[in-house]
């Protein structure tokens, strides 16, 4: 790169517009879409699409909700006109949805386009071409008056054109193309020609249509460009302005949003913002933009996957998984205090209440996805997210302090693997580092229990089968029956607190958890029991949390060389 770009690269200027009022405006409403997938979209494709690709795609934008679609170039090539002539002929088009077709001003491509759509209910015809100062120049050599001219000419030989097919309701759409690159008072010039030539008025529909055919500022600059023309453009009252904004400095959406703001009534784009180089509009970010601040689109998105499969089929391009609403990823969370929060944010959210789950700016089950994937756990992730997926996949709720330790836990061994661990794995962990202890296989497999009240005591018999397959029956006494049963086991053990975390509705069992203390010397340390007796899961608890420290302190329950110890934590 330069060390000064300054010498190569120019900065826009800014415009003069001192009574500019976009930046205090609010959008309130939805705009027309209109949806250029098959024509702009289309174009910028390694292979274009065939008539059936098109027309399936076409019957998806349709399904959409979109109302005015750009079907093609069809004096471009026997591909577009064949397939425009089909939606015709073959009265594909619902009687909603008006066809748009693209043409340079070109007499023979005029008429080429006019012939493509004869018979329909109502068309636009797209008429374009480039005005800015280097097009000029370079690409046509005309000079203003002559673009001027060129626009008027052909303007008027549409008009001619279309009036031999009266059963047609036509519109224009004039584009002066590279409108963002162009002087405004020539833009204005060249539009206000269109409209006079194309005499538009109450049953004379135009649009305009103002691209950032690439863009070269940042999104204010096109929303006063924008404002400033929708000010002076003559007949107002009777053009329909719109934007096609493309996203060559990543701001297409922001333009298409400044632009609504300073005057545009319509939107052109593509699904998930396919077209030239790095794209047109994102139709589908835009239209979730204004979801989320409580407006309905007017397009369907309800089945977000779905869309996003025909428009991978029709494009043959893959999107990203970070792109926003659709992609794999963006309603994921890995991190800790994200996954935190979006926890805290379920639990706290109402049905009735507005939306307000930190870090998803949308319910992801408004656009058909579901919430499996909203709590990812890797290294980076903490205890709010393991919690969650605990509770919400394997119905297990830990107290604050088990969260604690059984995140470190996985974090040990996600450390250790460098990757992910999937929810069914978290799962499997609880239930080996917790539940395993005490179950048939485990080092103090629980077996039975026999308890007996003495006056002011109680009293415990609980028969155990360790490791290597020897049964043994623990006897203790104590305040309560888990004082008894830490006395059973014969260890310096303590239990500081004990609890019934929640109930199984599949097999109707409890899961109890014990928090336990080696008379200070590691620490403490948690065990669990599930049973569907909430007696047999305490014992099952003290005797997971007995042995989780027997491995880390070599020291037997019962004190006794026979109750031998595997592992080491
Ligand atoms: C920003 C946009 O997306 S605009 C849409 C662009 N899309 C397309 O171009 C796809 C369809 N286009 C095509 O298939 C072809 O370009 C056609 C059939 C329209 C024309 O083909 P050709 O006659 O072979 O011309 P070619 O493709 O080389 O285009 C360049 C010519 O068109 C002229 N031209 C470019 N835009 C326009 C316009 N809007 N109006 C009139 N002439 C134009 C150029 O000045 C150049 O003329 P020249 O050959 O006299 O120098
Ligand atoms: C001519 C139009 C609308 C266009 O595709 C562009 O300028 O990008």
């Amino acid at each position: 790169m330069l060390q000064h770009p300054e010498h190569k690269y120019r900065r826009f200027p800014t415009i003069d517009l001192p009574d500019r009022r976009w930046p205090s405006r609010t959008i309130i409403e939805a705009p027309v879409w209109l949806s250029t997938d098959l024509r702009d979209g289309n174009q910028a494709l390694f292979e274009p699409m065939n008539s059936e690709r098109k027309l399936h795609l076409f019957d998806e934008l349709v399904r959409l909700g979109f109302k005015e679609i750009e079907v093609g170039f069809p004096a471009a090539s026997r591909t577009d006109f064949d397939m425009v002539r089909r939606l015709i002929d073959e009265q594909r088009v619902p009687s909603d949805v008006t066809p748009m077709v693209m043409t340079q001003l070109r007499e023979d491509l005029i008429e080429e386009t006019v012939r493509s759509v004869a018979g329909a209910r109502r068309v636009i015809v797209h008429l374009y071409n480039a005005i800015a100062p280097v097009w000029r120049r370079v690409v046509f050599g005309l000079s203003v008056d002559e673009v001027e001219q060129l626009v008027a000419h052909h303007v008027r030989f549409l008009r001619e054109k279309v009036s031999e097919y009266p059963q047609t309701e036509w519109v224009l759409q004039y584009s002066p193309e590279t409108f963002c690159m162009a002087e405004l008072d020539v833009s204005l010039r060249i539009c206000n020609a269109a409209i006079r030539c194309w005499d538009a008025g109450p049953s004379r529909s135009i649009i305009i249509n103002l691209p950032t055919t690439v863009e070269v500022a940042t999104p204010n600059v096109f929303a006063d460009q924008v404002e400033w023309m929708s000010q002076r453009l003559e007949r107002r009252e009777h053009v329909v302005l719109s934007v096609h904004p493309h996203n060559d400095r990543g701001t297409g959406v922001a333009c298409a949003e400044q632009a609504l703001l300073a005057g545009a009534q319509r939107v052109e784009g593509c699904l998930f913002g396919n077209g030239e180089r790095s794209g047109n509009l994102d139709l589908v970010t835009l239209a979730l933009n204004l979801y989320t601040q409580g407006i309905h689109p007017g397009l369907d998105f309800s089945d977000i996957a779905a869309v996003a499969r025909v428009a991978e089929q029709s494009t043959a391009l893959p999107i990203h998984p970070r792109h926003p609403y659709v992609g794999d990823l963006v309603f994921t969370a890995f991190s800790g205090s994200h996954q935190d929060a979006i926890a805290k944010g379920f639990a706290a959210q109402s049905a009735d209440d507005f939306w307000a789950v930190p870090y998803l700016p949308i319910d992801p089950r408004d656009l058909g996805r579901t919430y499996d994937s909203i709590v990812r756990v890797n290294s980076q992730s903490g205890k709010g997210g393991i919690a969650f997926l605990l509770c919400r996949d394997h119905g297990v709720k830990l107290p604050r302090r088990m969260q604690i330790e059984f995140s470190t836990i996985v974090q040990k061994l996600t450390d250790a693997s460098e990757t992910e661990l999937s929810s069914e794995e978290v799962g499997e962990l609880f239930v080996s580092t917790y539940l395993a202890p005490a179950r048939a296989g485990g080092e103090l497999a629980y077996i039975n229990h026999r308890l007996q009240d003495a006056p002011g005591r109680q009293s415990v018999e609980i028969e155990v089968k360790l490791l290597d397959g020897t049964r043994r029956w623990l006897k203790g006494t104590g305040d309560d029956f888990i004082d008894a049963a830490v006395s059973a086991l014969g260890i310096p053990l303590r239990i500081d607190s004990f609890e019934e975390c929640s109930r199984n509705s599949d097999d109707d069992s409890v899961l109890a958890v014990v928090e336990g203390n080696w008379h200070g010397v590691v620490g403490s340390r948690f065990g669990a029991g599930r049973h569907p007796n909430a007696v047999v899961a305490l014992i099952q608890a003290v005797l997971s949390v007995a042995a989780r420290f027997s491995r880390i302190t070599g020291h037997l329950p019962g004190d006794d060389e026979s109750i031998s110890v595997l592992h080491t934590e």
